[in-house]
């Protein structure tokens, strides 16, 4: 899929790595609506952007991704200013184990709602013109992270979610492909933050250091090329990308049927 013409939505878009899949998609001809809870970081954004690319290629829309109110409306919105959606970038998400309920709130439910509004948008069968998502897992949505049980639960969900939505919409002839990246320790505030957000699990915050000491870290800008990747190519769909300090791999799942 070449970019070129091209609308993308991406949630959690101010910051960390939804700044670096931006940025990335604007650099690659795409148009891009930049949702996000902190308005003034991602106009800020924009305005960097729109020194370089002009101010025609990105729209700012503030949308807490917990709300189908604010989505519903984001998303029209982008239609309305683009001409239509191509591509969402499902990023927005939170670390923390002392509300719990919240993390579950943004990272899955959030997930949901904008792909199934989006949907409505994206859809060849409802006049949409098909497209992508790729939605931002985790390494610890692979495998057990014992500091961050909920968290870890948020990010399985993630990738069934993803996984399910590829198999649904290539049966049902949406037009539609379905990927997701899963980074291990990427260099952002939630990163920086994480330590202080274990809840009952505090008493594990070292442990978690020394995870990121064994592992290392990565920059945004790699993960960005991840999801660069998982939207241009068409072969993709239901394809999970994980980046880890040194290395990038395609996951293979188990064969359950
Ligand atoms: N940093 C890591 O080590 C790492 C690793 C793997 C996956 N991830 C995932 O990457 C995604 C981005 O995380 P990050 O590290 O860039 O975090 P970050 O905190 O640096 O940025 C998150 C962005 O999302 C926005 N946001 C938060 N809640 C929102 C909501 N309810 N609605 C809309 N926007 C909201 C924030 O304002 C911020 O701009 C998350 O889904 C996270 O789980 C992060
Ligand atoms: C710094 C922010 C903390 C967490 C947010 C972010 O999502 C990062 C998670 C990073 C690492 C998680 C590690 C989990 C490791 C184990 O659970 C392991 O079982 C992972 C499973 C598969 C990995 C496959 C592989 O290593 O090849």
């Amino acid at each position: 899929m070449a970019l070129n013409g091209k609308t993308a939505v991406v949630t959690g878009a101010a910051l960390g790595i939804g700044r670096a899949i931006t940025e990335i998609l604007v650099q690659n001809g795409a148009k891009v609506a930049l949702l996000d809870v902190n308005e003034a970081e991602a106009k800020a954004l924009k305005k960097a952007l729109d020194k370089q690319y002009g101010q025609e290629k990105t729209i700012v829309i503030k949308c807490d991704v917990e709300s189908e109110e604010q989505i519903k409306a984001a998303l029209q919105k982008t239609a309305d200013t683009f001409g239509g959606i191509d591509i969402v970038c499902n990023n927005a998400g939170i670390l923390n184990e002392g509300e719990w309920e919240k993390t579950v709130s943004i990272n899955v439910l959030g997930v949901i709602k904008v792909t199934y509004l989006a949907l409505k948008h994206m859809n060849k069968l409802t006049g949409g013109r098909g497209g992508v998502m790729v939605n931002t897992a985790s390494m610890a949505g692979l495998g057990p992270f014992l500091t961050c049980p909920v968290y870890s639960a948020t990010k399985h969900a993630v990738v069934g979610f993803t996984r399910s939505m590829a198999l649904a919409s290539a049966v049902s002839d949406y037009g539609i492909r379905f990927n997701a990246v899963c980074p291990g320790f990427v260099e952002t505030d939630l990163k920086v933050k994480f330590p202080f957000k274990l809840g009952q699990f505090s008493h594990l915050s070292d442990v978690g250091k020394e995870m990121v000491e064994q592992m290392g870290t990565i920059q945004p800008s790699v993960v960005a090329e991840c999801v660069l990747e998982l939207v241009t190519d068409e072969t993709k769909n239901g394809d999970h990308l994980l980046v880890k300090h040194n290395e990038k791999s395609y996951v293979t799942f188990p064969e359950v049927l």
